[in-house]
Formats: structure tokens, C-alpha cells, sequence
């Protein structure tokens, strides 16, 4: 069955003054200005606002002599949050900006024909290319599928075997290129950064990696055009990501909120840190220690804002389960097995909703 895909770029340059119905967030998913904490640096009325700041995290190129201090600040941060941003990562700071840049110009530079002849399936879940959500039946009966104020660019990356570069933009010039050495580096990162992790958790460096196996990694540029309705729209509904971990990068326009403690906290845009997001396996290795953040998008009137997530996620094939290490008498198994195949599955039948699918594996003590 064929499903409509509107491209929300177009609606947004179309110049409505109200949103289709399709994009109306139910009241209690609204961004409410009251529950919204800017994440700011300054201190509100005088009080330590520390707690409400997502943590920054400098990794000093991983130099040996900082690893305890690092170490000790990753594991609070995976334990109070499930995300922090890092400094000093060892990614080149040119790189980011290029991805940016090349992301930018796919969806402002090229028509609307020259982008869809990249579309996506859209009978496919997860299938590579120029997407944007489309309004398929209700996952669950008493449901109603509502659409996000975003469209996006998947790129199947790692391992090698699923990049096939012909299947992305071919302008700008560099575009495979860059997109090429984006994933390269970010892999490496992102295996340091799952080392840390483990250590934090007292486990051997390479626990949680060996339990993810090697990395099926996915770029998703993301695009949300100005909204005239930012108060009944999201640019991206409440989730976490299934996968282990997630790093992205925003530009200097604030949308991302991640939630902490019941409120909604806005990631204030940091261009040259990298957001690590931990994702739902490596709360399932951890035996729950780390938790994956559950995260949003808000849109804005004014301008467009542009993200780049890059997912790192087990192969189908691999059975995750908590590390035997944290299982012990006075900490019981908090999840069952489950396998990633089975996991995604899931995901993609009943949708995203807050951390619903991870917490449907939970054990209740
Ligand atoms: O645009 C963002 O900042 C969030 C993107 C995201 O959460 C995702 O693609 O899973
Ligand atoms: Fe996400």
C-alpha cells in the first residue's frame, strides 16, 4: 500500500499561518513553557542550577593522566542523565563544520526534484535516504499517528558492506566524501567513548562493546523548517534511541530537549561539542546504572534548524542481555534477553512513545 510523504520543507515555504491537523501534538505532548528549563549557563535567581545543566565533559584527547577524572565525570553523567556533551573528542573540528555545511545545502541548495530522487521507501522501516515521517495506519488500535515538523537524510554507513556512497547527494561535491570520513571518525570515538563507559561501570574496558559487537552505524541529518505553530507541533516526538549510542551535533539553533527528572531541558547548541546520547542497549548491558536519555525536538518560528545523529547499534543478529558483572544478589536482573532483531521490530510496530519499548522489557522486582 502506497502511504502520502508531505515534505515539511515544502509546507514550511509554502507560507501557511496554521499547521495541517496531521502535526497537532495532543495537549499533554505540547511543548509547555512551564515544565521547559533553558539549560542555560547563567544561574536562575541566584540558585545553583547545576543539576538542570547537561554536563560537558572534557576528554582531553583521551590523554592516559586524565582518564580517572574523565572516567569518574562520564560515569556520574550516565548515571544522572544518559547524555553529556565532550570537548576535546579528537574529531576535527573542520569535519563538523563540513558536515553541517554539505547537510545545509542538500536540503536548501537542491530542488525539490533533485531531493526525491534520493526518497526513501516509504514502505520500508529505517530505509536509507531523503525522509520525512508519513501517516501510516495507527501502530496501535486507540492511537493516532501524528506527523513530526522534520524531514532528514538516513545514510547506512558501517559496517563497510552497507555504505554505498552512489545512494547519497551528489551535491554538493564533497558531500560523499565528507559523509565518508564523518562515519570513519565517529566510530572511533564512539568506540573510546563505550570503553570509558565500561570502565565507569567497573567493567573491563571492552565489556560493552564486545556485548554490541561490531557497530551497524546510521547518519541521519535532520531538518526541521521554521513552524508557524511551535506551541501544538514537535519536530521530532519524544524517544530514546534503540541502538547502544547516539553523538550528535546541532547548529547554533536550540531545539533538542532532553528530559531529566520530569522536566524538559533544552540542550543549549554547543557547535564544536559532541552530544552523546546512551541509547537503550547500553541501559541493558548496564543493568539499568546508565540510563538512555529520552530526548525531543522542538521547533521554532523563525529559522530552520539542522542536526546530525550518528547511531551506533548492534547487528540484528546479537542477543543483548545485562553484563553478568552487575547482576549480583542485591542487584537482580533488571531486563531479559532480548534480541536486537526482535527489539527493532517492536519498536517500528508501536512506534516511539517516551521509553515505552525499553520499558517493556523491564523485570518487575
Ligand atoms: O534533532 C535532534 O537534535 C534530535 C535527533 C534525534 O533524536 C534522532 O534523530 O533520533
Ligand atoms: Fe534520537
Amino acid at each position: 500500500m502506497e502511504f502520502e510523504v508531505v515534505r515539511v520543507q515544502s509546507l514550511s515555504e509554502s507560507n501557511i499561518t496554521e499547521v495541517p491537523s496531521q502535526y497537532i501534538q495532543p495537549p499533554e505532548n505540547r511543548p509547555r513553557s512551564k515544565f521547559v528549563i533553558s539549560g542555560s549557563l547563567e544561574k536562575a535567581n541566584g540558585q545553583d542550577d547545576a543539576h538542570l545543566r547537561i554536563p560537558v565533559i572534557d576528554l582531553f584527547g583521551f590523554d592516559a593522566e586524565q582518564r580517572e577524572s574523565v572516567r569518574e565525570a562520564i560515569g556520574e553523567a550516565c548515571r544522572l542523565w544518559g547524555a553529556f556533551y565532550v570537548t576535546n573528542h579528537g574529531v576535527a573540528l573542520e569535519l563538523l563544520d563540513s558536515i553541517r555545511s554539505v547537510g545545509r545545502s542538500f536540503f536548501e541548495d537542491c530542488s525539490i526534484d533533485e531531493k526525491l530522487r534520493y526518497a526513501c521507501d516509504p514502505n520500508s522501516a529505517a530505509s536509507q535516504g531523503y525522509g520525512s515521517k508519513m501517516l501510516t495506519p495507527s501502530p496501535q488500535q486507540n492511537e493516532t499517528v501524528v506527523l513530526d515538523w522534520r524531514d532528514y537524510f538516513d545514510h547506512h554507513t558501517l559496517p563497510m558492506s552497507r555504505r554505498d556512497p552512489s545512494r547519497w547527494p551528489q551535491f554538493p561535491a564533497n558531500y560523499r566524501e565528507v559523509v565518508s570520513q564523518y562515519s570513519d571518525q565517529m566510530k572511533v570515538l564512539a568506540e573510546k567513548l563505550l570503553g570509558l563507559i565500561s570502565e565507569s561501570m567497573e567493567l573491563p574496558t571492552s565489556s560493552i562493546q564486545e556485548a554490541v559487537g561490531d557497530f551497524y552505524q546510521n547518519i541521519t541529518i535532520s531538518y526541521y523548517p521554521p513552524c508557524p505553530r511551535p506551541d501544538l507541533t514537535l519536530g521530532l516526538q519524544s524517544h530514546s534511541d534503540m541502538g547502544a549510542i547516539t553523538l550528535l551535533i546541532q547548529d547554533d539553533v536550540p531545539g533538542l530537549q532532553v528530559l531529566k527528572d520530569f522536566n524538559w531541558i533544552t540542550v543549549p547548541p554547543r557547535p564544536y561539542a559532541i552530544l552523546v546520547l546512551l541509547a537503550d542497549q547500553t541501559e541493558i548491558i548496564t543493568n539499568g546504572i546508565c540510563r538512555s536519555c529520552e530526548h525531543r525536538a522542538i521547533t521554532n518560528s523563525t529559522r530552520a534548524r539542522l542536526s546530525v545523529a550518528t547511531f551506533h547499534d548492534p547487528a540484528k543478529t546479537v542477543k543483548v542481555s545485562p553484563a553478568l558483572e552487575l547482576v549480583t544478589e542485591s542487584s537482580p536482573a533488571r531486563y531479559g534477553e532480548v534480541g536486537y532483531g526482535d527489539y527493532v521490530s517492536s519498536w517500528y510496530s508501536k512506534g516511539p512513545d517516551g521509553k515505552r519499548n525499553i520499558d517493556a522489557l523491564r523485570i518487575s522486582s
